[in-house]
């Protein structure tokens, strides 16, 4: 017969379970039952951009604990943050997920993903293969510098906002606002949608 565990247990290998850990634990019981939204932002300038987006929605989908509930439309854009010319142009996108992982495990599940398709680190801004950026995660803010949320830059990218704003235009970025909002603030000077192209939401 098993006994339950209860705090004052006689049997002296049994360890009262930390407070933290109960309180993880509970947390993730609770968002397994309550799957959150997510909206991640999908980028690429090296190689096939079109199909290393779809790979990566695709990869998403295949995830165990991740529904991709909604694909943007895909845009070119001229390369944020560098030197004008310095780079080749990429193509964004944005998808918007149902999930029950948490935070910590879709950031993983993300950087597993630019793995997949041979994302290397070397310079900040670096052009890349592919970039998965976790932009919101329901109503969570954080300050940490492995996982900050919402994304720190999100609201001053245009590759980010008019992607995000064509496939939820009443989304909010948690602490900044609604997305039309900030979209006004931007320039979408070199973000041009790309109507011939297309990302398909998996089946
Ligand atoms: N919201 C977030 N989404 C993805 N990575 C994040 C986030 N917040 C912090 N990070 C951290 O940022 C680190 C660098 O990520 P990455 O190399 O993708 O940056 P980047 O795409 O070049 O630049 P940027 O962060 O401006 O988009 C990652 O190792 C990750 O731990
Ligand atoms: N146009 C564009 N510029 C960028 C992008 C991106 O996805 N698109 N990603 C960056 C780092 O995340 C830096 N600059």
């Amino acid at each position: 017969m098993t006994r339950p565990f209860t705090q004052g247990s006689t049997d002296p290998t049994v360890q009262p379970v930390p407070a933290s850990v109960v309180e993880r634990v509970d947390a993730a019981d609770s968002t397994l039952q309550n799957p959150k939204r997510a909206v991640v932002s999908l980028g690429a300038n090296l190689g096939n951009r079109l199909e290393t987006l779809q790979g990566a929605v695709d990869a998403l989908e295949d995830t165990p604990g991740i529904r991709v509930k909604a694909v943007s439309p895909v845009y070119e854009t001229e390369p944020w943050g560098v030197e004008p010319g310095s780079q080749p142009s990429y193509f964004n996108a944005v998808a918007v997920l149902k999930t029950t992982l948490p935070p910590s495990s879709l950031l993983e599940r993300a950087q597993a993903v630019e793995e997949a398709f041979h994302r290397v680190r070397d310079e900040r801004w670096g052009p890349r293969t592919l970039d998965v950026d976790i932009v919101s995660y329901a109503e969570v803010r954080s300050d940490d510098p492995q996982l900050t949320l919402p994304h720190p830059r999100a609201h001053e990218r245009a590759f980010v906002l008019a992607p995000w704003h064509d496939v939820d235009p009443e989304a909010e970025l948690p602490g900044r606002g609604p997305v039309a909002a900030l979209l006004d603030e931007v320039t979408r000077q070199g973000v041009t949608q790309r109507p011939d192209l297309e990302l398909r939401l998996p089946e």
